[in-house]
């Protein structure tokens, strides 16, 4: 089966030109002159529009189970979801629970996501608990294909880590070549500042961002750097929020260290003021690292193009406002932690590029290319070039939008960017070689999507 894209503007993150695309099958197997007579089996028009690789969002929690709830949307809606978004590969978090192995954690993560996903997928592994046994599991978890690892400085009692622990698995990860993945907050005075709070009878939503500031986010993310530079590890800040943070990254980075950051749409166009919304409203905004006051959204753009943030990942992990949110009502602490997001980073980012924010080629570096680079998967993921995976987004940029939980494909009930306007759309997607959108809705099937090995960061020095 041939498909031919015609008349687009192939975008990599080297640049922009005018190319047909060939695909044969499962890859792309020529880029053409405009116009170069060849007949295929299908033709898809692109006049006038982008065709990029497919984003690749390398922080999802599909199904996870969170304060005694789980993440609303399973592997099969979410990954749909991301394919209706233009996002063609997603990286999720197994979560290892106290007391397990990590081993039998990425079986069951297996067992959730295994024939269910709609397009291609594959695992970070989250370490909550440091021995001599999961020590050696990651070892096999990075000959499985999963050689990143989340670790929390902040949910003591939960996921939590010491620095002696933190070390202990940095220690690991640079002698397997492995990636340390860091949830960089002071949770130990995160919770203080928290039971103050609730003891004052504080217990609305945006006391979630009043009790976790943003010197704590920048504390933590420079104590991981520090444990980091001793052990000679890799890091990898995820969700990064806060302007004190992205300093610490910027510094670790000007001295040559193997640091890298991630930010996420919400913190670019989201605020302490959402969080503030009334009548329990701020509870769909709460998620950790919380929302910023709006003048750290300029200091994100700005590491966003000095390439101090390299990616923008979603940490997609959607709870429903009716009967999960709910939870936290009387108690923010109790509120479920996150934010959905999988199906509009693209369709946000891009958004960026008509604000001027970032170019055209730094919108596919951050949401495909460094992603497809950083977690290993890169030349199959992450560029159009003859031989990669045939994952292509046809992107319309003059056509609008108003994003919706009316028209959204999440399992969620309501949107953290409702009623917002966009520039640009997904017109049709491919996975694999096969259109999974397009104009007549969604033409893929959830078991189409296949488990991505991965290699290890080619950004390390
Ligand atoms: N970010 C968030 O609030 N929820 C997802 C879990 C995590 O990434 O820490
Ligand atoms: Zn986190
Ligand atoms: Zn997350």
């Amino acid at each position: 089966m041939t498909i031919l894209i015609r008349g687009g503007t192939v975008v990599n993150a080297t640049g922009a030109a005018p190319a047909d695309v060939l695909v044969d099958g499962e890859r792309i197997a020529a880029l053409l002159a405009p116009g170069f007579p060849l007949q295929a089996d299908e033709t898809i028009d692109a006049t006038g529009k982008y065709v990029i690789p497919g984003g690749i969002d390398a922080h999802t929690h599909m199904e996870m189970p969170f304060g005694g709830t789980s993440s609303a949307d399973d592997f099969a809606s979410g990954t749909t979801a991301a394919a209706w978004g233009g996002t063609t590969t997603i990286i999720d978090f197994a979560v290892q629970a106290k007391g397990t192995s990590l081993l039998s954690t990425l079986d069951r993560w297996h067992q959730k996501a295994d024939g269910r996903c709609a397009i291609d997928y594959g695992f970070h592994m989250i370490v909550s608990d440091v021995n001599d046994t999961s020590l050696k599991e990651m070892e096999s978890c990075v000959d499985a294909g999963v050689n990143t690892f989340k670790m929390f400085m902040a949910y003591p009692g939960v996921f939590y880590a010491t620095d002696g622990e933190i070390l202990r698995a940095m220690q690991k990860a640079r002698e397997t070549g492995s990636t340390i993945m860091m949830h960089a907050e002071n949770g130990i005075a995160i919770d203080e500042l928290v039971a103050q709070a609730l003891a004052q009878g504080r217990t609305e939503p945006v006391e979630h961002g009043l009790t976790r500031p943003p010197e704590l986010e920048g504390e933590a993310t420079s104590r991981a750097i520090a444990l980091a530079k001793v052990t000679g590890s890799p890091l990898y800040v995820v969700h990064l929020s806060a302007a004190q943070a992205l300093d610490a990254v910027a510094r670790a980075r000007d001295t040559g260290q193997n640091v890298f950051a991630e930010t996420c749409p919400q913190y670019l166009y989201l605020s302490l003021e959402d969080l503030a919304r009334p009548d329990f409203e701020g509870s769909k905004y709460v998620a950790s690292p919380p929302l910023r006051p709006r003048e750290h959204q300029s200091e994100l753009w700005r590491g966003l193009r000095t390439n101090d943030l390299s990616v923008v990942s979603t940490d997609h992990c959607p709870f429903c406002f009716k009967d999960q949110k709910e939870l936290g009502r009387g108690d923010f602490s109790k509120i479920p932690n996150g934010i959905p997001g999988v199906e509009h980073r693209i369709d946000l980012l891009h958004q960026g590029v008509v604000r001027g924010e970032i170019s055209l080629a730094r919108w596919v570096e951050i949401c495909s290319t460094t992603p497809a680079r950083m977690f290993g998967l890169h030349p199959r993921k992450g560029v159009v070039v003859p031989g990669a995976d045939a994952d292509l987004v046809v992107y319309d940029p003059a056509a609008t939008q108003v994003i919706s939980a009316a028209t959204h494909h999440m399992d969620v009930d309501y949107s953290a960017y409702e009623g917002m306007e966009i520039t640009g759309r997904v017109d049709t997607v491919l996975s694999r070689g096969r259109v999974v959108v397009d104009a007549s809705g969604f033409r893929g099937s959830t078991g189409h999507g296949r488990f991505l090995a991965r290699e290890l960061n080619q950004y390390l020095v």
